[in-house]
Parts: structure tokens; C-alpha cells; sequence
């Protein structure tokens, strides 16, 4: 069985490429880093370690790697392949999009097999989406044809993955835990499942589950730790004032969990409390700069923010915490992120009122808009003193 990855980074080689060669796929990773690829192409073969006091070793052999660049190349891939998965960021999905529609046109064209192409990014419904971006690449009859027999399953996918510099640039430190949930309601019929994935048959309680308690506790402590000077997520969420604030957002958004999906108070309790400690691994050190990377898509409407404090408002709640981190979010102004520097560029042109709206798309006269102004503002009242 050939799987074609797309991004063989920290979730590619230490997640996804490991999970399916452990499967018994042939891994064929396309990325467009030139020295990985290299690397990956000579070598055939990685070293995933575990951030855990034995730092346990896998051999992940039976492995290659083609360059994003060489379209041809990536449409051949893609038309052999049995399984497509992507870890490349949610935004760059549009990018590996006319590849994989090239690839689909050839093997339509063969008439190939069935295929599942799943995208295992920290968004919702990103197979979804990049579905969208496929299709906007082929002809109506092709769509036609492809909606037989290619299907893009939505997963959530979560395993922390710290950026990290080794002798060997292709071994990848990875935490223990993982959870990797797809969902087979999308999956066509008869279906090869697996090893190590939870199928679910339906992905939202679960992807908002891991979204809003995993990705947005994790931000909050990235956002809350820069503002207070500290560079590592450990650092930040060993000050007690940090970590109970990441509680209480945690908390918040379980709330929303609880009530909207029905999961029992006593277990998510304990899903909280597990995250928290998968958060302090004294094993991995991870910055604030990764962790809170990209703030304007994290306080996009569909993200790990905006989306929860406005499920929480419109079921009774009044979602104070993830309001401040929102403002905190506002305030991080990391000098090497791009998208920092666009919020802190637009604020010192428009000011906040105009900031929240722009980028959480939340109305002035909504009451979540006044939390985080308000909040914003005493933030800069202690950073100015
Ligand atoms: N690192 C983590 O702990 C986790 C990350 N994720 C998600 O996984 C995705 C990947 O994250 P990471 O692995 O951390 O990032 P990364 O930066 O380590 O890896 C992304 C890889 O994609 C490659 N890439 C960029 N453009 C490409 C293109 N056009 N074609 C092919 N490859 C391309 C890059 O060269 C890089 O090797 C993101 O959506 C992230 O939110 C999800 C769960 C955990
Ligand atoms: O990759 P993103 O969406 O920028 O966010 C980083 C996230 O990746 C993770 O390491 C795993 O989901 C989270 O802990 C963290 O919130």
C-alpha cells in the first residue's frame, strides 16, 4: 500500500508518516523543502523519538520523498497512491490543491481505484476544505466523476510537536500521546481501516473537543506567557497566575463541550487535567512563538477562540476567559511572525474597535467585542507601567 503525505515537518514525519509506515504503508512524503526531500530520498528511513524519560526510538523505514515543486511528480503520486494525507498548515492547503486535482484528472482518467484524501491539520473540516480547493481546479464532469470515487474525510489529529534542531535534521521528538479521529461517515464504502485511528461517525463533538480544550488552552498559555516575558510554554504555565487562567479558559470552553455535546463533567475534568500536564512535559521544550504562531488565523471565526466564546454566548454563557485570551492574542507581537506584525500594524493605524471586528468578525454591539476591548485595554495599561 502507497500513502502520499504532503509536509514531511513535526506532524508529517513524527505523526502521520509514522502512524502509516507502522500501518505497512510505503510512505511517499512531498514537501517543498529541498534539503528534506534530499534527505529523505538517500536516506529511506527517520528516527522518531518519544519525549518521556525512557525516550524510546522507532525506525520508521520504507520511506521516500518527491519535491512539492515538480507538479508532474506530485500528480503522478498522487494517481498511485491508495491513501493521500496532508500536515502542511490549513493555509496552505490551496497550495497543494492543483496537484492533487492533477493527480485525481490522471487517475479518473485510468481509471484507478477509489481514494481517500485526508487532511490532518488543526482546523475544522479541513479535508473539507481542501476538497474545495481541489474542485476548484477541476471541470464539472471530472468533479462529476470524482465525487464517486474520491472522498475527503474530515479528521482531528492531535500529538504536540515542538519545533526542534537535531544533529540528524530528520529525526523528530514527538510526545507520547496521540489521537488521530476520522471521520467514516465520509469514508466510502468498504474502506481499509488504519491501525492506531479511531473512527468516529461523527468528528465534530470530537474536533471541537480537542480544538477547544488542547489547541485553545495551548494558545492561551502561548499569548498569556508572552505578555508576561516568558519564551517557553513550560516557563509560562509554571507561573501560577498563567496556569490558572489557561484552567479557567479550559473550563470554559468544557462547559460548552458539556452542554453542547453531552460529555460527563467527571471525564472532562480529567481530559483537562491530562492536558495540562501534556502541556508542563518537562521532555519537550516548546516556545510561545510556535505555540501561539499565526494569530490571525487563531482568531479567525471558525478557530479555536472566536468560534467556542460565540457557541458559549449563544447557549447562555458568558465566556469572560476566552475574551482575555483573545486580548491577549491581540497583544502578542512576536517581531518574526508575519501575521503578528499585520495585527499590530492595523492597530496602531485603526485602534482595537475596529481590530476585533476586522479579525474575529465579531459586530462592535456584541457583548464579547466590549469583554476583550476592555480587557485588551487593561493589558496595555500593565504594559505601559
Ligand atoms: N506540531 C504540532 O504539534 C501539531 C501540528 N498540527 C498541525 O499540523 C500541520 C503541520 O504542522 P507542523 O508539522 O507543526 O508544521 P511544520 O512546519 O513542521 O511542517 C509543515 C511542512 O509542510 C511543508 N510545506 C509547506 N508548503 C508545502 C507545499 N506547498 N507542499 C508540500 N509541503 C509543504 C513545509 O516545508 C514543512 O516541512 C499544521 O496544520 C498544524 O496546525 C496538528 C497537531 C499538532
Ligand atoms: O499548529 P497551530 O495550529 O499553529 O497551533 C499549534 C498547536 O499544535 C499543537 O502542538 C498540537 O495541536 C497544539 O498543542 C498547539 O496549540
Amino acid at each position: 500500500m502507497k500513502a502520499v503525505h504532503f509536509g514531511a515537518g513535526n506532524i508529517g514525519r513524527g505523526f502521520i508518516g509514522l502512524l502509516l509506515s507502522q500501518a505497512g504503508y510505503e510512505v511517499l512524503f512531498s514537501d517543498v523543502n529541498d534539503s528534506l526531500v534530499e534527505q529523505l530520498k538517500e536516506r529511506k528511513s527517520y528516527t522518531v523519538r518519544l519525549a518521556n524519560e525512557a525516550q524510546e526510538a522507532f525506525h520508521v523505514s520504507n520511506v521516500s520523498a518527491i519535491n512539492g515543486k515538480q507538479a508532474d511528480d506530485v500528480a503522478e503520486a498522487v494517481a498511485q497512491a491508495d491513501l493521500v494525507t496532508t500536515a502542511v498548515g490549513v493555509n496552505i492547503l490551496k497550495h497543494i490543491a492543483a496537484g492533487i486535482a492533477k493527480g485525481i484528472e490522471l487517475r479518473l482518467n485510468r481509471g484507478a481505484a477509489p481514494l481517500h484524501i485526508i487532511a490532518c491539520e488543526n482546523a475544522i473540516g479541513g479535508s473539507t476544505q481542501l476538497k474545495g480547493h481541489v474542485y476548484s481546479h477541476l471541470s464539472a464532469d471530472m468533479r462529476e466523476k470524482a465525487d464517486a470515487i474520491i472522498a475527503f474525510p474530515d479528521a482531528a489529529v492531535d500529538r504536540i510537536v515542538p519545533l526542534q534542531h537535531h544533529e540528524d535534521p530528520l529525526q523528530v521528538t514527538v510526545e507520547p500521546f496521540y489521537e488521530w479521529v476520522i471521520d467514516e461517515s465520509q469514508m466510502l464504502e468498504g474502506f481499509h481501516r488504519i491501525e492506531g485511528v479511531h473512527y468516529v461517525k461523527q468528528l465534530e463533538p470530537y474536533i471541537e473537543r480537542k480544538l477547544f480544550t488542547v489547541n485553545t488552552g495551548h494558545c492561551s498559555a502561548a499569548y498569556l506567557g508572552y505578555l508576561h516575558g516568558f519564551d517557553t510554554i513550560q516557563a509560562a504555565m509554571a507561573n501560577p497566575q498563567i496556569a490558572a487562567l489557561v484552567r479557567h479558559v479550559m473550563e470554559e470552553t468544557g462547559s460548552l463541550l458539556i452542554k453542547k455535546h453531552g460529555f460527563d463533567q467527571a471525564q472532562h475534568d480529567s481530559y483537562i487535567d491530562k492536558i495540562l500536564n501534556r502541556f508542563l512535559n518537562p521532555y519537550l521544550i516548546d516556545e510561545v512563538a510556535r505555540v501561539g504562531r499565526s494569530p490571525i488565523r487563531k482568531l479567525s471565526v471558525n478557530d479555536r477562540l472566536v468560534r467556542p466564546a460565540l457557541q458559549a454566548y449563544d447557549l447562555g454563557m458568558k465566556p469572560a476567559y476566552l475574551a482575555m485570551a483573545m486580548a491577549a492574542a491581540f497583544s502578542f507581537k512576536d517581531k518574526e511572525d508575519p501575521e503578528a506584525i499585520q495585527i499590530q500594524a492595523d492597530l496602531a493605524a485603526s485602534g482595537i474597535t475596529q481590530a476585533i471586528t476586522e479579525y474575529t468578525t465579531i459586530p462592535e454591539d456584541h457583548p464579547i467585542h466590549a469583554m476583550i476591548k476592555t480587557q485588551y485595554e487593561q493589558f496595555q495599561q500593565v504594559e505601559v507601567s
